[in-house]
């Protein structure tokens, strides 16, 4: 097990959003937007926050941001440059999309954290989500090397690497939510009374 605060934080807020049709880091739920929820349940548990996008907006929160260095290669490009960013050997990796995610739920994921694995990942049901999850620095290079083949697919990536999934509790479904189109977010609103 790893001491907590030897991890960084890495939100991934590029991509197209075209499901949603407006950036959805940039949505809010209460009183807050996505990233700035995610971040409040990374700050207990990690050094440092950056957030991969190129969009100057994500620069209001305060946190180091960096832009992708290989442009439009999806998650697998985002990982790529914020692990490269990072100075920790273990590092969260949380898309802009789950804004319920808690410190208690990502601290699972932490407490699990284990040097030989290069990915910690939740699986809610039987559907892994390697967006919420942790990542060993080393694994930059295998996402260099991946996209230099020309394959994008994150689950390709993850695949590829000696990963560890940690089973979601039911009553912690909704915490883990992917929030991807107007109904999601519809819906989220009403299950949390927004
Ligand atoms: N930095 C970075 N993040 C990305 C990129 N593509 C997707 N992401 C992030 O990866 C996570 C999952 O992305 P998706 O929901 O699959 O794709 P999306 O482009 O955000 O949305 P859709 O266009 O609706 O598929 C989200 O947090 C995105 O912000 C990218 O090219 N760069």
């Amino acid at each position: 097990m790893t001491q907590k605060k030897e991890h960084t934080g890495i939100i991934l807020a590029g991509g197209k959003s075209s499901r949603m049709g407006e950036e959805k880091g940039l949505l809010f739920l209460h009183d807050k937007p996505f990233v700035r929820h995610i971040a409040e349940a990374l700050q207990p548990l990690v050094r440092e926050i950056i957030i991969v996008s190129d969009q100057e907006e994500y620069d209001q929160f305060g946190y180091k941001r960096v832009e992708d260095i290989f442009k439009d290669t999806g998650p697998v490009g985002g990982l790529y440059t914020g692990l490269l960013s990072s100075t920790t050997t273990s590092n969260f990796v949380i898309s802009c999309d789950v804004p319920l995610i808690t410190t208690a739920l990502l601290s699972k994921l932490q407490d699990s954290d284990e040097e030989h694995f290069d990915v910690i990942q939740f699986r809610a049901q039987d559907k892994s989500m390697p967006l919420i999850a942790l990542y060993k620095k080393r694994c930059a290079a295998i996402c260099k090397k991946q996209l230099e083949t020309g394959e994008r697919r994150l689950r390709k990536l993850v695949a590829s690497l000696s990963t560890k999934s940690i089973p979601v509790d039911e009553k912690e479904y909704i915490l883990v939510s992917n929030i991807n189109t107007p109904e999601d977010l519809k819906n989220v609103r009403y299950a949390i009374n927004d």
